[in-house]
């Protein structure tokens, strides 16, 4: 559903990602694993073109991206939850998912319910402040807004990051829960091993380059990426 064929991104003059191809097929999750500074983040944020693109071609769906505007990417399934500042902290858990929505309020109800089943613990807080919640709760609202408008593909990017040891093996079970409803994933996750366990296949991403692909047990089981990359 997701291919990215050869594609050369970065900041302004400085190119980042250097001819890197990758896919995602239907149902599937797959994780892009590798150091920091290795351009994971940057390759995640090429899909929505939040960076720039200096060559290659980026389809979902048979669409190109570079042509598709972000109301569309967003009626064809496309979602996103960026790794900082993916919530407003000021509203309430409510008003946030409310602003992730391009729904009809009857729908609306039904992807509420989806969300609030997926992530008990906001239902109660459903009226705070999502700044006054703990960073795993905020991580669930996070994710909450990315489900309101029923995506087919999520982007998650370090869903883990900065949050306490409890809430990581929670939130990547949840995102397990997330892909058996029928959304594929697309993952940047610094958790390399705890990623690659539950992946379909996996990318180790270096420098820029990709490394190595495989299914997610073939690089778990690969002894110079886990000697490389996964820490022996
Ligand atoms: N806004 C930016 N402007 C210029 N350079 C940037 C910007 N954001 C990231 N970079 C640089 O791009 C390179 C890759 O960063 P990126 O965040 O994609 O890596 P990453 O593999 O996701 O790492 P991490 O796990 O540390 O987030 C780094 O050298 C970083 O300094």
């Amino acid at each position: 559903m997701l291919s990215i064929k050869e594609v050369y991104a970065g900041y302004g003059e400085i190119e980042i990602i250097h001819g890197i191809s990758l896919e995602v097929n239907e149902g599937e999750i797959v994780s892009i694993v590798g150091p920091n500074g290795s351009g994971k983040s940057t390759l995640l944020k090429s899909i929505f073109s939040l960076v720039d693109i200096m060559g290659g071609e980026i389809n979902y769906l048979n669409s190109n991206l570079s042509q598709v505007n972000t109301d569309q990417m967003i009626k064809k399934g496309l979602s996103f939850v960026p790794q900082t500042d993916n919530i407003f902290p000021t509203l309430t858990v409510e008003e946030n998912l409310e602003l992730g929505a391009y729904v009809s309020k009857k729908k609306l109800k039904d992807r509420f319910d989806l969300i609030y089943n997926l992530f008990p613990p906001l239902v109660e807080k459903r009226k705070k402040k999502a700044g006054t919640l703990s960073g795993g709760q905020r991580q669930m609202v996070a994710f909450g807004r990315a489900l309101v408008i029923e995506p087919k593909l999520l982007l998650l990017d370090e869903p883990t990051a900065g949050l306490a040891p409890m809430y990581i093996d929670l939130i990547l079970e949840k995102v397990a829960e997330i892909n058996k409803t029928g959304v594929s994933i697309l993952m940047v996750e610094q958790n390399a091993k705890k990623a690659l366990a539950m992946s379909d296949r996996g990318y180790v991403l270096a420098a820029g380059e990709k490394k190595y692909e495989d299914s997610g047990r073939g690089l778990l089981e690969n002894e110079e990426v886990a000697q490389l990359f996964l820490g022996g």
